[in-house]
């Protein structure tokens, strides 16, 4: 692809792959994947990296769909597109920024190989940073204001300043550090905050403000309340100059108008976007939670999936395998939603943090370059653990009237379980993926007990959820939603689409909206 990556014209609908594919999809209604079950597909259908196994052969397609989806992918400026990103180009172009998350968990060396050493300058700082500071909160040596350790901190922030801290320390609770724990604060409904503080002393808590602009509404304001908290409980005069504030931002100025000390300001920078967000220094609660060393085995992980995504040839290539699928559903098969479902508790958030990943990441109506498209791009992404989910909506994925591809997720080892109960729980999984495939024909004066079946999924199986192997699992995601969106030609890295709604709450606020007559009405039931 010559010229700018950034804005390529592309036009996946426009290109013969697409029209192969278009006709590969016509005749997938006579394909049953049952049916085109063999050893020999499950050994081929299969991709590994970092303590990861997926197993893609319990989808609609053949080895024709496939050739033309990496046609499709070969016809699109993807593989200069992922250059273009490892090497800190301005990919995001309506904000002109680089999009370098995969810098946090590179090497020296490599980020020198790519001209990036400024950057790993940055970064190493930032990380010395997080890593004394954590290591301080963690040995109980960084003192509250009347000389007592910190027993709790509060991250606060939202969207990715909140999503993937929370999953993380929630993922990887077991290395918790006892006598020391960690809550997550995001949303303004002030009955959170209140009921948060409630039970926190505060002469031993720390409220880390993470907010890579630090100009979010939901943020500033849990901020100002916990302050006064402090002011009135511990008489500290500026709660923000104290022990007990810690900013992370990548605006370090505003956070300092606001009061916050320098030297207790982490920083990350404007070439991390929000949701890529966790390995930067918006992760000091994960390394408060988890200890340093194992924030860096994360880091880890998610480096060696980074190698996998850039050196494994396509047709091993996890995320550009879990991307084709998704693009062949989505834009093929009329599937407009994915569910992932981890069998493993730790694994709650995973759904949520994704629904941001993917959604904020691609799900946009206009390309580079700004034109319409005639095609669809990010699937509305849901779900829960397993096997809370089959007493929730499995009914409607076996006998409902939509395609929903699923992401199973399970683990092969878990220490932190119970034998009986790790074997129960993955064999749920295991059953569920079997059953939407295979279905069941029912008599026909029990039509009620009929299962279609053909109904796809992946199954992705960890060995154990360690911090390396979790690293691996989200930068796996990160790929994905990627190569959706070089071959989709939209730009994954803005979010103008939330921008709107901030402004009319401010309007609204402050008086100035000028509304339609239903929110007027609403307006007025409020009693405003
Ligand atoms: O970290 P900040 O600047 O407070 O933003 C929080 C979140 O808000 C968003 O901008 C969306 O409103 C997300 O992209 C971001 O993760």
């Amino acid at each position: 692809m010559e010229g700018n990556v950034s804005q390529s014209g592309f036009n996946p609908s426009a290109t013969e792959s697409w029209k192969t594919l278009k006709n590969a999809a016509a005749k997938m209604s006579a394909f049953g994947i049952a049916d085109a079950m063999t050893d020999e597909r499950v050994s081929r259908y299969q991709a590994q990296c970092a303590g990861i196994y997926l197993d893609f052969s319990k989808n609609r397609i053949d080895d024709a769909a496939l050739a033309g989806l990496f046609g499709l992918l070969n016809d699109s400026p993807f593989a200069s597109l992922r250059a273009a990103m490892f090497d800190g180009e301005a990919i995001n172009n309506t904000e002109q920024r680089a999009v370098l998350h995969t810098a946090l968990r590179a090497s020296n060396a490599e980020l020198g190989a790519r001209g990036l050493a400024a950057e790993a300058q940055q970064i190493a700082e930032q990380k010395q940073h997080i890593k004394t500071l954590s290591e301080k909160i963690r040995a109980g040596q960084w003192l509250g204001a009347t000389g007592k350790p910190i027993t709790d901190i509060v991250n606060m922030g939202i969207g990715g300043s909140d999503l993937g801290p929370k999953l993380a320390s929630e993922a990887l609770k077991e290395f918790a550090q006892p006598g020391l724990r960690c809550h997550f604060v995001a949303n303004v409904d002030g009955e959170l905050i209140r009921s948060t503080l409630t039970d926190l002393n505060p002469e031993t808590t720390v409220v880390i403000v993470a907010s890579k602009t630090f100009t979010t509404q939901e943020t500033l304001l849990n901020a100002n309340t916990a302050a006064a908290w402090f002011t009135e409980r511990l008489g500290l005069a500026q709660p923000f100059s104290s022990p007990h504030f810690i900013g992370v931002t990548a605006a370090p100025d505003t956070a300092i108008e606001l009061g916050f000390l320098p030297e207790q300001l982490l920083q990350f920078w404007d070439w991390v976007g929000g949701r890529y967000s966790m390995w930067s220094s918006i992760g000091l609660s994960i390394a408060i939670s988890i200890g340093f060393e194992r924030f860096e085995a994360m880091l880890d992980g998610a480096r060696e999936m980074d190698q996998h995504f850039l050196t494994a040839p396509l047709e091993q290539n996890m995320p550009v395998i879990l991307a084709l699928l998704g693009i062949w559903y989505r834009n093929f098969l009329g599937a407009p939603s994915l569910a992932v479902i981890p069998y493993c508790e730790r694994l709650e958030q995973f759904p949520f943090y994704l629904q941001q990943l993917d959604m904020e990441s691609n799900g946009k109506g206009v390309n580079r370059e700004g034109a319409k498209l005639d095609y669809q791009t990010g699937p509305v992404v849901w779900g829960l653990t397993g096997t809370n989910g089959q007493h929730s909506f499995f009914q409607l994925l076996h006998q409902g009237d939509h395609v929903v591809p699923v992401d199973f997720i399970g683990l092969i080892r878990d220490s932190l379980s119970l034998p009986e109960h790790h074997k129960v729980l993955q064999a749920n999984m295991l059953a569920q993926s079997a059953a939407l495939m295979s279905g069941k024909k029912a008599s026909s004066a029990e039509p009620y007990r009929n299962y279609p079946g053909n109904r796809p999924s992946n199954t992705l199986l960890l060995d154990e959820l360690t911090p390396k192997s979790f690293g691996a699992l989200v930068a796996l995601y990160e790929h994905k939603v990627f190569v959706q969106g070089a071959v989709w030609n939209i730009n994954s890295f803005d979010q103008w689409g939330v921008e709107l709604g901030k402004g009319i709450a401010k309007d609204l606020l402050s008086g100035d909206a000028n509304l339609d007559a239903s929110s007027r009405s609403l307006i007025g039931k409020m009693g405003w």
